[in-house]
Parts: C-alpha cells; structure tokens; sequence
C-alpha cells in the first residue's frame, strides 16, 4: 500500500486517558497511561465492562479524558498541558463497529466515495482501489448492503475506513456479530490488513484465539486499569495473568521462515531454540524464505521427555530447560520451558512430572505435537 514511510510507524502511539462515570458505588473510572507500537495489531483484551470501548472512544476524541495525551504518527491529538484538543472529526482515522454502519440507500461504490470524499486529495494516502483490493470486495461495487453477507458488509465498512486514509484504525469486536463460519472468511483479510497497512491497529475482542491469531502486542484490562501490557506471547506464558492456566494455554514463537520442504509439504521454521517443521495449513498464501513467522503452539499439545524418542511420529522435538512448575490442584502440572530464549508451555499430568523427576533447571525435550501458524 502506498502509506509513505513516514507514516510507517516508527512513532510510538501514546495514550494517557482518564475517563470517569457516575459518582455513585456503580461507578467507573478508566485510568490508563499507555505507549503502543506504532504498526500492527494491539488488542485490547479484558472482561465485560473493564473499560475497552472507552479506552477506544477516548483515544478517538469521542470521549474527552481529563487528563488525556493522545499521540498518533508523530501528532498530537490531545494534551491538555498545551490546550491541545481535536474534535473526532479532524483525527485522521478509521473506526470499524460490530455491526457495519453502512449507509442502506447508497451502493457499495456510494459508501466508499463518502469515505473518501472526508478527506482532501493531498492528503490521500491510501487508493480507493487498494482499498477494494485489499478487502475482496471488487464484485460488490453495485450491490446495496441490504444484498451484501454480514461478512461482505464488515469487509466494505473496513474498506470504507480505509478510503479516509486513516492513521489509526480502531475496530470494536469487528467480528462479534458474524457466526464461525464468516469469521473464518475474515480473519485472512484482516491479517492482510496489518501485514500491508503500515499504520496501527487498535482491536476489541473477547476471544483469546482471535486476539492471539492477529495481535502481536496486548493490553490487558481489568476495572479500568491496565493489568499487562506487552506482546502477546510474553502476556500468554506469564503465571501471573489468567491465560497460562486457562485450557487453551499456549505459547507464541517469533520465527523466520528458513526453508520450504516441497518433498514433504512443510515449512520449516527456525527461532531461538531452533527449527520447528510445521504443515503450512489453511488458504496459507505464497511463502518467501526469510519472512516472519508467528506460531502457537498449545500447552497440551506439548509432552516431555528426558532423552529424545529414536522412535517417534513427532517431527518436532526440542531442548529445553525447566523454567518452572504450577500444579493446578488437580492432576495436572504446567511446565513453562526455556527453549533457547522463547517461553513454552506444557501440560503433563502430576504423575508423569512425579514419575520424571521433573526439577527447576532440568534440562528436558519437548515433544511438540502440533504447530499453528499464526499468519
Ligand atoms: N456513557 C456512559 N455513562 C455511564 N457509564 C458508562 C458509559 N459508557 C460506559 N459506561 C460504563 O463504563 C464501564 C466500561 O464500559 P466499556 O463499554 O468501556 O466496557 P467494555 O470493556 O468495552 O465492555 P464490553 O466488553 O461489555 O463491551 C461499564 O461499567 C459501563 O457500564
């Protein structure tokens, strides 16, 4: 996409915002003081009512923090220290709902021009046409969102929040109201949007997996407040926080694409603790040696030994040293592993921890069952 590179993100986005309802015991009060990347996804992450929409209507001016700071691409959107305040309507960006608000009497086509009409010429950034492009959504142009899916209406509210050439897209749970199905069919285009958009990405969501599938950073919320805030795979490994325990427990690998193995049909991906084979699965798009991989792999999916198998199925065994063992109270053991600087997660039972002797510093192989590539 033709964002100048510039606008490419190396600033930071700041957001100190204060925001309070109510003065009774039913209260709220969202107090949070945040420095974001400036590029890629970052989901803000939490329970019903933490404070996630208003974090949102805050940073896009549609709530007034007291204090607030908001920094976007190197500009200052709030502060109050230099009575600085732009209205919504002068922040440069695109905000995608639940539901697509898509104007009924106008085509596809209708709705895309309105998008970009709010923004002078010399200050397009993004073509209409790439925009189109980039959601699939070049057989639609005539059609009137009455005779589009729920999907297809997502992808032209998300394309016509792209027309104004935004320097920020925020998206409230884009997917919330479409079932599993479409959900799938979106997930590609919005992964797409990070890998080409060189502009951030601020995403409300309640599902784990979805925010683990395209959120490299994390912002966890709780009554208001910022519980954690790091990349996603540091958030997800951290005993601390809800996630390692819960039953999807995983661990996220930073990796770069080291080769494809064309005989066998599998990419082959090599991080800190080595190379990990993993079958390049889904509508996988053209890969290059060299790119950047993301891979999750889930704790149960994750067995130990003490000396490699001569005979297994498993393709993917790697060293690893005990960092640490939680018992959950019942019959399992979580085992966080140090593979060679990335964090792993295992779950064994409490009786095959017993039964290996399983010791802070031991050193271990894990046998990884299966590898999802997380884009
Ligand atoms: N305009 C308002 N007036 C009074 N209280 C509000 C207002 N907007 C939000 N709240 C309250 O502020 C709190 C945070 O709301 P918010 O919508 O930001 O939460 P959320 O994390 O996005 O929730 P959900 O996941 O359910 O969408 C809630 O207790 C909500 O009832």
């Amino acid at each position: 996409m033709n964002y100048p590179a510039s606008i490419a993100a190396a600033e930071p986005l700041e957001a100190r915002a204060r925001v309070s309802f109510g003065v009774t015991a039913e209260a709220f009060t969202l107090d949070v003081d945040l420095e974001l990347p400036g590029q890629g996804v970052t989901a803000f992450f939490g329970p019903s009512g933490c404070g996630k929409t208003t974090l949102l209507r805050a940073i896009a001016g549609l709530e007034h923090p007291d204090p607030g700071r908001v920094r976007v691409g190197g500009d200052t959107w709030q502060d109050d220290g230099a009575g600085i305040w732009l209205p919504t309507h002068k922040r440069p960006l695109g905000y995608v709902f639940q539901e697509a608000s898509l104007f009924s009497h106008l085509s596809v086509q209708g709705n895309l021009d309105f998008g970009l009409k709010r923004v002078p010429t010399s200050e397009r950034r993004i073509a209409l046409d790439q925009a189109i492009e980039l959601l699939g959504i070049g057989h639609l142009l005539y059609r009137r969102p009455a005779q589009l899916s729920g999907g297809e209406r997502q992808r032209v509210a998300i394309a016509r929040a792209l027309a104004s050439s935004p320097r920020l897209l925020l998206m409230d749970e884009p997917l919330a109201a479409l079932d599993a199905a479409r959900k799938t069919e979106l997930l590609p285009y919005f992964e797409r949007l990070q890998r080409e958009l060189a502009l951030p990405i601020l995403y409300v969501s309640h599902s784990l997996d979805e925010v683990v599938r395209l959120a490299a950073h994390l912002v966890l919320l709780k009554s208001g407040r910022v519980l954690a805030a790091g990349s996603t795979g540091n958030l997800l490994t951290r005993l601390d926080l809800p996630f390692a325990l819960g039953e999807n427990a995983s661990a996220v690998i930073e990796g770069e694409l080291a080769g494809i193995d064309t005989d066998w049909g599998l990419l082959q991906v090599r991080f800190g603790g080595g190379m990990i084979q993993c079958v390049p699965v889904g509508g996988s798009r053209p890969r290059q040696v060299g790119e950047s991989l993301r891979l999750r792999i889930l704790a149960r999916d994750v067995s130990l030994t003490l000396s490699p198998a001569p005979d297994t199925s498993i393709l993917n065994v790697l060293p690893a040293v005990v960092k640490s063992l939680t018992e959950d109270g019942t019959s399992q053991t979580l085992v966080t592993l140090d593979s060679g600087g990335t964090t792993l997660l295992a779950r064994v039972t409490r009786k095959s921890a017993s039964m290996l002797q399983l010791a802070v510093g031991q050193r271990v192989f894990a046998q990884v069952k299966g590898v999802a590539i997380l884009d």
